[in-house]
């Protein structure tokens, strides 16, 4: 039962309430209402529902013009909103504005508590209880008639891991509207040359269009995390010109060159060089990742392993693993 509530919206009153019921041992979850008369209220904490678990990366949207901004960010014109889908719903920060536009949209979530309490509030909401680094967003596009829209304020322990997921996947996906922290944005977008150039870089600019839609202060979250976050926009082009690599090749390459990133390709690339049997021709040899556009790294691998077919969709670029690059 959801039993009293206290405002989040900020004020050392709520904050002295907060650590008062903390002190109490009252379990806390921060629950935005979906009463229509709250609409515009900040967002509510109900107590004696469930503490947010670090280990789900549970920080809550507690700030109504955020929610409110990075559910504008999306524009899906799917029937019914049924090819959006939300990763990570939680206590619904964004699913109850996302649900008023769109009523067929679908949400992933792994944590039980959550599912029950979204259930209950939402009753309506389709949603799928899993891990989403369990979906298979191929069936999943095929089941909604077209790529999908993906959104989400994304669990920060496995951001990457999930980001992969959508690229391994890339025809199944038409945009995502992602929170994540801001350096992992900052990597996403840089350019080369940057000191944040890095493998995500070159991976997301070569499978899609990843743009910083504006900077998130942290104490927009509930619990208040200790970095700035981003909402990134990815758009996944409909007909990408294919790579004319094996990206398993692409990812030997870029991985090893990035492993060594201070040094030369013709000493990063030597075991793979060896492994494909081909001398790196010298004035490629003296180039340093950071300085290399994504599109050299594809020409890189075509010289060492040949052009080749793309190949079906599938696992690449993910880890095996959960965890962060
Ligand atoms: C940062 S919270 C966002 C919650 C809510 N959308 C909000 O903005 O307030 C991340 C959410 O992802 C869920 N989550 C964490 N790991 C997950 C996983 N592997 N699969 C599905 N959901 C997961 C958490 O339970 C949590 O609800």
């Amino acid at each position: 039962m959801l039993s009293s509530s206290i405002s989040l919206g900020g004020g050392s009153g709520t904050e002295r309430e907060l650590r008062r019921l903390e002190r109490g041992g009252v379990e806390l979850f921060p629950l935005p209402t979906i009463d229509e008369d709250e609409k515009d209220r900040p967002p509510t904490l109900p107590s004696g529902e469930f503490r947010p678990k670090q280990s789900l990366g549970q920080n809550y949207l507690s700030d109504q013009n955020y929610v409110r901004k990075i559910c504008d960010a999306l524009i899906d014109t799917s029937e019914g909103g049924s090819r959006v889908i939300e990763l990570g719903p939680g206590a619904g920060a964004l699913t109850r504005l996302l649900h008023e536009r769109y009523p067929l949209m679908t949400a992933v979530e792994l944590d039980e508590r959550a599912i029950s309490l979204l259930s209950r509030n939402i009753p309506d909401l389709d949603i799928i209880h899993d891990d989403v680094l369990q979906v298979n967003w191929m069936s999943l596009a095929r089941a909604k008639g077209g790529r999908v829209s993906v959104i989400g304020n994304l669990p920060y322990y496995i951001t990457s891991q999930i980001l992969f997921c959508l690229v391994d996947s890339y025809p199944a996906i038409d945009q995502a509207v992602v929170t994540t922290q801001w350096e992992v944005a900052e990597r996403l977008t840089a350019r080369p040359g940057d000191s944040q150039y890095s493998i995500l870089s070159v991976v997301f600019q070569l499978y899609c269009e990843p743009r910083i839609v504006f900077k998130i202060p942290p104490q927009v979250f509930f619990p208040v995390p200790k970095v700035d976050s981003a909402l990134v926009h990815l758009r996944f082009p409909q007909h990408r010109p294919p790579l004319g690599v094996d990206p398993i090749h692409l990812k030997k390459v870029v991985h090893s060159a990035f492993r060594q990133r201070r040094k030369m390709l013709r000493q990063s690339l030597k075991g793979v060089a060896h492994e494909a049997g081909v001398a790196l021709p010298p004035q490629w040899g003296v180039l340093r990742p950071q300085a290399m556009t994504p599109q050299q790294f594809v020409e890189v691998t075509k010289i060492l392993f040949g052009p080749a077919d793309e190949g079906p969709p599938r696992r690449v670029w993910r880890k095996d693993q959960h965890g962060e690059w």
